[in-house]
């Protein structure tokens, strides 16, 4: 009969494909049990469903085989983050080359402490002005339930993808990619913790984004498993918060505000949208939601207050169909692209 410690010496002999230290290094080794002849285990790789697992597979059971296992029942699972993570992380040739150590991209995750404070229209405006500065830019629409960057945007053309990879949409110079684009029928996502945050890094590793300056990250509101993918992912994202003028909104708020200072995100700035309503019969400035709460979180936060963007829907008339974007023929267009300005400064300190 086998010894467990035979197994070890068989595990130390094969490497985990992706991150080329044995398996006993990478602690691969999940379960074992030696009945008799039969010899089961499961192993956890970092990558797997691959052609490499099938060789490590068959490399597993030869060596066992030699070693008088007459029968190997093998399972596969995969190593958390965390672990891949702590093992050095998967080399530069298994990173998408946003992520990669050479890369210049700046992240800049969008986030609100709840929903409906118009953290996808910022998204989507803050990309579009940035592009229209000059900037190469992208916007992942991370929201995976509430997505909504696609309709906001008026796309309705599908991703195409090449040497199997996703081609983002691309609409007025940004590079759009959204889990709605992979949804049937406006069908709800109901996906939870892991299958979650593989898909957001699905969104990096099988997405060909091209070369960016900036990537606008429309995140999910308050926090949750995005947010942590997020964290694991791209330590360096920076945040801007965004809130409406009702000081209880702010104090929501600067929860997402704690999440990003303990996840070490640097946060831009906070933008409060919806701050007032200015007729335009008159002229005159009413303060539907409240005052002050931008002033109040940016203050708390200890950051910069970027802008008041007021309570108007772009130019319905307009002859191109984007419901959410404001151009910069329309006065909430030019506040963001004074917004973006101050981005753009902002990142160059
Ligand atoms: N400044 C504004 N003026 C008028 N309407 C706005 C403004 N900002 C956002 N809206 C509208 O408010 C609604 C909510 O905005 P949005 O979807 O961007 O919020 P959200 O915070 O991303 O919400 P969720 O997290 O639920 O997706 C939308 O219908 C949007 O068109």
């Amino acid at each position: 009969m086998l010894s467990k410690e035979q197994v070890v010496t068989i595990l130390q002999t094969i490497k985990d494909p992706h991150l080329h230290k044995n398996l006993v290094e990478t602690g691969a080794l999940r379960q074992l049990s030696i009945k008799e002849h039969l010899v089961s285990l499961k192993i956890a790789l970092a990558k797997i469903k691959t052609e490499e697992q099938m060789k490590v597979q068959q490399a597993i059971v030869q060596k066992l085989k030699e070693q008088g296992a007459e029968s190997v029942g093998l399972r596969f699972e995969q190593l958390s983050e965390e672990e891949i993570e702590k093992l050095g992380g998967l080399p530069e040739d298994d990173v998408s080359p946003l992520l990669s150590k050479q890369s210049k991209t700046v992240f800049i995750g969008i986030a609100s402490g709840k929903g409906g404070v118009g953290k996808s229209t910022v998204s989507v405006n803050l990309a579009v002005a940035l592009g229209r500065l000059g900037h190469k830019v992208g916007i992942l629409d991370a929201d995976i339930y509430g997505f909504s960057v696609p309709d906001m945007m008026g796309i309705e053309e599908r991703p195409t993808t090449a040497d199997n990879h996703i081609i983002p949409v691309e609409r007025f110079g940004v590079k759009v990619m959204s889990m709605g684009f992979f949804v049937e029928d406006n069908s709800p996502v109901i996906w939870r913790g892991p299958r979650l945050g593989k898909m957001f890094n699905n969104f990096f590793s099988e997405v060909n984004w091209g070369e960016l300056d900036f990537l606008i990250i429309d995140l999910p509101p308050g926090t949750g498993d995005v947010a942590l993918s997020s964290h694991i992912l791209l330590p360096d994202m920076k945040e801007i918060i965004v809130t409406t003028p009702h000081p209880t909104a702010a104090f929501v708020a600067a929860r997402a505000g704690e999440m990003a200072h303990k996840t070490n995100h640097e946060i831009i700035g906070v933008i409060e949208n919806m701050a007032y309503y200015q007729s335009k019969k008159t002229g005159e400035i009413e303060f539907v939601f409240g005052r002050g709460g931008g002033e109040k979180l940016s203050n708390v936060l200890n950051t910069e207050l970027l802008g008041h963007i007021p309570l108007q829907q772009p130019d319905e008339n307009s002859t191109v169909f984007a419901p959410s974007v404001y151009f910069n023929d329309h006065p909430i267009g030019r506040i963001y692209d004074e917004i973006a300005e101050k981005v753009v400064q902002h990142i160059k300190k």
